[in-house]
């Protein structure tokens, strides 16, 4: 039988090129052979991340998982966190470099692609793909709910919320339905109006909109997400199919497949956390982690680690070496271990862990229900508001942090809130029931199970 041939294309970011990764393993597991395209400067990183942890046989030629690269059109010495300049450059850029890359490909003669899967953020490789006659897909590692903001942004200007411009009009209401089924949204936690200033938040948009302009050229919306999660977002809008949730098989450990591997992690996991956890006891350790982007000044980092000693009990706090500051002279971190970056779902699966503080990215949030871990809410910025809204006021299964008046989660309100945790019972058993809701999805009959069974079985046609 053929085995087809898969492009993988994620928006060049951590929390987009994990689910991109899981979501390709999946089609290796299932016979597909993948070719994952990063841009060059993430493809080293990963590689030498692969390299530190000797994963990088699966680098071999012979493999079913190829890592190749194009350019993202930046400099040497431009910041790539600067998503403004990226979703800038991106377009000038990428297209005509993907379309060199299968071009070569296929010269080549060792690989025909068959299929392009694009990240929503990157919906423009479709055209691509018609140019070359190669169908393609869209999968979005956000919510159904942001896939659908997205795409009804138009709707929000004709019905006079939001101005030509992207701005709230003076009359638009604080809280808003896209549909009926749907929960309400605060008009004030758009994503674009929360991505640090404005002027990045509206380039990032109009970013957006371009991409979902080619998303009328498949039929596949998929999406890491559930049923159960987005019910009535999925209901206004059948197109979006739940393949979720996206995880790394754990049992990496003896088998070390393509399908199993660490593959595309930025950062080298450090594992020592696993050894220290194992020494904690159950339903103990508060598990600290903020994603690739947040970034806190050396105040916020301060009532941080003074609010972890506060709490008295055993922490794992994730510091990304580009967001390390200055420990305070009071930190004492005696009951706490710390690592520049986690091997994250291994570290929620784990019976020491009790709940996750987390900046509320969908891939966060997706590998915590996951786990039947329930969260302490802490949004630095994006999308991350309105998934607090949801893991607080829908799912129930997490707290809120809130901001003092000098805009800060202070120690105070970290210890408050994880003391009002550990009193409620109902948080964790809510999380426990969710767990079983969503896995059932990726299992045998499940609904994200048998939708990606669909997809494999077009792909193959
Ligand atoms: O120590 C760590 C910390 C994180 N992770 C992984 O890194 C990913 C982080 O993704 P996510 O939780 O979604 O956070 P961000 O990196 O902030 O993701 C970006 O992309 C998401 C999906 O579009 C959005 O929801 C976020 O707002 C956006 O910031 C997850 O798979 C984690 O398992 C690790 O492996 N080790």
């Amino acid at each position: 039988m053929r085995i087809p041939t898969v492009l993988a294309l994620p928006y060049p970011a951590q929390g987009h090129v994990n689910p991109m990764m899981t979501f390709s393993q999946k089609l290796v597991e299932n016979g597909c052979k993948v070719i994952f395209v990063n841009r060059e400067f993430d493809h080293s990183r990963v590689v030498s991340c692969m390299e530190e942890q000797q994963d990088s046989s699966s680098l071999d030629e012979e493999s079913m998982m190829k890592l190749v690269s194009i350019p993202d059109g930046l400099g040497p010495d431009d910041d790539r966190n600067d998503q403004a300049k990226l979703c800038e450059v991106i377009p000038k850029i990428m297209p005509e470099a993907l379309e060199k890359l299968i071009q070569d490909i296929h010269l080549k003669g060792e690989n025909r692609i068959n299929f392009i899967v694009a990240d929503l953020c990157m919906a423009w490789a479709l055209d691509v793909g018609k140019k070359l006659g190669i169908k393609g897909a869209v999968l979005c590692p956000a919510s159904a709910t942001l896939f659908t903001l997205l795409k009804n942004v138009p709707v929000l200007v004709d019905d006079g919320i939001l101005d030509s411009d992207f701005e709230l009009t003076l009359t638009a209401k604080k809280r808003i339905q896209i549909s009926p089924s749907m929960p309400e949204m605060d008009t004030e936690d758009f994503f674009w109006l929360n991505m640090g200033d404005l002027t990045t938040g509206k380039i990032v948009l109009k970013y957006l909109l371009h991409c979902a302009r080619s998303l009328h050229l498949t039929q596949w919306w998929l999406c890491n997400t559930t049923h159960e999660l987005e019910p009535g977002t999925l209901l206004f809008v059948p197109k979006i199919l739940p393949v979720g949730p996206l995880l790394r098989s754990n049992d990496d450990d003896n088998n070390k497949s393509v399908a199993t591997k660490s593959m595309g992690q930025f950062w080298e996991e450090d594992q020592s956390c696993m050894s220290w956890l194992d020494q904690q006891p159950h339903g103990s350790v508060l598990y600290a982690a903020f994603g690739s982007f947040t970034l806190f000044d050396q105040n916020q980092f301060n009532e941080l680690a003074l609010g972890l000693d506060l709490t008295n009990r055993p922490f794992l706090w994730v510091v990304r070496e580009n967001n390390r500051m200055a420990y305070p002279n009071e930190f004492q971190g005696h009951k706490g271990k710390i690592v520049s970056w986690a091997p994250q779902q291994k570290v929620l699966s784990h019976p020491a862990v009790a709940c996750f503080l987390t900046h509320c990215g969908w891939n966060s949030i997706m590998e915590g229900l996951s786990n039947g871990v329930p969260f302490l809410c802490w949004p630095y910025f994006a999308d991350q508001l309105h998934n607090k809204t949801h893991i607080c006021d829908e799912l129930k299964a997490g707290l809120g942090l809130d901001k003092d008046q000098s805009g800060l989660v202070s120690r105070k309100e970290l210890k408050t809130k994880v003391e009002q945790f550990f009193d409620d019972e109902n948080i964790k058993s809510r999380s426990v029931v969710l767990k079983e809701k969503v896995m059932n999805n990726i299992a045998k009959g499940g609904s994200s199970y048998e939708n990606l069974k669909r997809f494999i079985k077009e792909i193959k046609e």
